[in-house]
C-alpha cells in the first residue's frame, strides 16, 4: 500500500500551525501537515495525544484557536475551511469529504433503514428518482460486502462491523475526494477488524481517495498508510514515510511506541 507515495501532485489539504486548547490546556499545538490526492496519512500516538482533536479541527467540526486548514476544491480553488460559512462547509462535507466515526451510531441515522442511510447523501445532492436511489444503495451495500437483501433493515439490527461498513458506504456513495477516519476499526473483534481493514484498503485504492486515519494501532498504520505523523502531548514529534517511521524511528517517543508493540 505504501510503496509509492503520490506526492508529485499539488496538495489537496494543507494544515498550518494548527492549535486548539480547552481552557488553558493545549490539546493540539503547532500541527502542520499536507496531504496529496490519493494519499493515506495515519495519525498515531498514545491516548490523549490530540489525534481526535486534530482530526475534528481539520474536518471543521471544531474551530481551532490558531492556524489554518486549507483545502483545494474540485475547481482548483483553495478554500480556508474555517473561514467558510456554515452552509458552505456543510456542502463541502457532503460532497467532497467523508467522515467515519469510531462509533458508527454517530455517523449513521439509526432510526432509518440501511438503504435510506446510503441514499440520503445522494438526495442531498439532488438525486430524487426512487429507483435510482435504491439501485445505488444496493450497489453500495454490495461494495462494502453487506447483504443487499438487508437494505430495508435498521442499522440497530446490524452488528458492529456491519454498521461500520454501512457508515463507510454512506460516506463513499457521493464519491468524495477526502475521507477522515477516527479509529475506524477499534472496538471490533480482531477478525472483523482485519476484514474491515482490507475493505478500507481496497476502496481507498480503487477510488483514489485521500485519507487521514487516526489510530493508536501501528498495525493499522502499517497496513493502510503511505505516511505517518506521530503525536505526543498535542505536538507532531515525527513524520515520514510509513516504513521509515516504523522501521527506523528517529524520535525517542516513536522508538518507545514502536518497541512497545509487535508491528506486523
Ligand atoms: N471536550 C473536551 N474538553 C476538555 N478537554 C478535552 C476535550 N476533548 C479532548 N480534551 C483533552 O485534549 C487532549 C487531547 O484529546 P484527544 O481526544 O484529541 O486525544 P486522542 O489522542 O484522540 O486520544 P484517544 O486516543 O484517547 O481518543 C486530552 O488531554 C483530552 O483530555
Amino acid at each position: 500500500m505504501h510503496g509509492d507515495s503520490p506526492s508529485a501532485t499539488e496538495p489537496l489539504l494543507q494544515v498550518r500551525a494548527l492549535g486548539r486548547r480547552y481552557d488553558r490546556h493545549w490539546a493540539v499545538r503547532e500541527a502542520s501537515l499536507e496531504l496529496h490526492p490519493g494519499e493515506v496519512l495515519a495519525v498515531v500516538g498514545e491516548s490523549g495525544s490530540g489525534k481526535s482533536t486534530l482530526l475534528s479541527c481539520i474536518a471543521g467540526l471544531q474551530r481551532p484557536d490558531e492556524g489554518q486548514v486549507r483545502y483545494r476544491a474540485r475547481d482548483g480553488r483553495w478554500l480556508d475551511v474555517h473561514a467558510l460559512g456554515e452552509a458552505q462547509r456543510r456542502l463541502l462535507a457532503r460532497t467532497e469529504w467523508g467522515y467515519v466515526h469510531q462509533q458508527a451510531h454517530l455517523g449513521l441515522r439509526m432510526g432509518v433503514s440501511a438503504g435510506a442511510n446510503i441514499g440520503e447523501r445522494l438526495m442531498g445532492l439532488g438525486v430524487r428518482h426512487y429507483g435510482q436511489l435504491r439501485a445505488e444503495a444496493q450497489h453500495w451495500m454490495q461494495r462494502v460486502e453487506l447483504d443487499a437483501s438487508r437494505l430495508d433493515d435498521l442499522p440497530r439490527d446490524f452488528s458492529g462491523g456491519m454498521r461500520q461498513r454501512l457508515q463507510i458506504a454512506r460516506n463513499l456513495v457521493t464519491r468524495p475526494r477526502l475521507v477522515l477516519m477516527d479509529e475506524p476499526t477499534s472496538g471490533l473483534d480482531v477478525s472483523v477488524q482485519a476484514r474491515l481493514l482490507d475493505l478500507i484498503r481496497l476502496l481507498v485504492a480503487r477510488m483514489h481517495l485521500a485519507a487521514i486515519i487516526v489510530t493508536h494501532d501501528l498495525g493499522v498504520a502499517r497496513l493502510l498508510a503511505h505516511r505517518i505523523v506521530v503525536m505526543k502531548q498535542g505536538r507532531i514529534v515525527e513524520h515520514g514515510l510509513t516504513d521509515r517511521v516504523l522501521d527506523d524511528p528517529q524520535h525517542e517517543y516513536t522508538q518507545l511506541l514502536v518497541s512497545s508493540v509487535v508491528v506486523p
